[in-house]
C-alpha cells in the first residue's frame, strides 16, 4: 500500500528521521514512540505537508513528488492538535475541503452524525474546545475517497461514546473500502479494539517494526 525508500527528514540542517526502506501492506499500521521521537514529523511528511529527501509511493503507483495531486487526494491526515482560523464553522471547513476531496454526495452529513459535529455545525471553530476541534479534524480526514488516512492522536481529548463510533467507522472503512490507516497513540492503542496490521517504534530517529 505505502512504499517508503531513502527517506530523510531534517529541520534546519538537523536530520531527526532516516528510512532507508518501509512497505506497509494494506491495512491498520499503528506507530508508537515517546515525544519527539518523529512520530509527526513522519505522518506530516507521508501527508505531504513537508519537504523530505527520498521516495513514497502509494499503491505502486502515485509518488509523491512525481504526482502530487494525484497522492494527496488519495492521502488525508488528521493532525493530533489541529487549528483552524477561528471565525470559520464546521460547515464553512467541511465545505471546502469536501469540495477539494470530491466528496460523495451526503457523505459530510453522514461523518457530522457519526461524529457529533452536526451539534455545532454553525459555530465559528474559534469557539470550540479540544474535543470539539479533535472531532471536525476527524471529520475533514474522512472526506473523499481515500485510500490511506493518517490519524495523528486520534484518542486525545475524543469522548468515550465518539471514539467507539469512530473505531466502527475505521473497521467498516477498512473492511468494505479497503481504506488503510496510520494511527499513534500514546494511549492503550488495545482500547480501540481495532485488529492492527502491522505495530511499528519510532525511537532514535529510526522505525522499526514490534513483534
Ligand atoms: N518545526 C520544527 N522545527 C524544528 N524541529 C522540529 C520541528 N518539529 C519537530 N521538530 C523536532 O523533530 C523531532 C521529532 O518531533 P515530532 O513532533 O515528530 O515528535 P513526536 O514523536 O510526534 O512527539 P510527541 O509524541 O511529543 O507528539 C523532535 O526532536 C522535535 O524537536
Amino acid at each position: 500500500m505505502l512504499t517508503v525508500a531513502n527517506l530523510t527528514k531534517a529541520y534546519s540542517g538537523r536530520t531527526v528521521l532516516t528510512v532507508p526502506a518501509l512497505l506497509l501492506s494494506p491495512g491498520i499500521h499503528y506507530f508508537q514512540g515517546g515525544n519527539g521521537s518523529g512520530k509527526t514529523t513522519f505522518f506530516r511528511t507521508v501527508a505531504g505537508l513537508l519537504p523530505f529527501a527520498g521516495q513514497i509511493t502509494l499503491d505502486d503507483r502515485y509518488e509523491i513528488s512525481r504526482d502530487p495531486v494525484a497522492y494527496r487526494m488519495r492521502v488525508n491526515y488528521a493532525e493530533a492538535e489541529p487549528l483552524y482560523p477561528d471565525f470559520l464553522t464546521a460547515r464553512d471547513l467541511a465545505g471546502f475541503v469536501g469540495r477539494a476531496k470530491l466528496a460523495p454526495a451526503g457523505q459530510v452529513d453522514t461523518l457530522a452524525e457519526i461524529l457529533g459535529v452536526s451539534t455545532f455545525w454553525t459555530q465559528p471553530t474559534g469557539t470550540f474546545s479540544s474535543g470539539m476541534l479533535k472531532k471536525l479534524s476527524l471529520l475533514l480526514a474522512l472526506l473523499g475517497k481515500p485510500r490511506l488516512v493518517l490519524l495523528d492522536e486520534p484518542l486525545t481529548t475524543l469522548d468515550v461514546a465518539t471514539a467507539a463510533r469512530l473505531f466502527d467507522l475505521i473497521r467498516k472503512l477498512r473492511d468494505e473500502q479497503e481504506v488503510s490507516f496510520m494511527l499513534t497513540s500514546h494511549q492503550d492503542v488495545s482500547l480501540t479494539g481495532l485488529t492492527l496490521t502491522g505495530s511499528w517504534q519510532v525511537g532514535d530517529g529510526i522505525i522499526t517494526p514490534l513483534p
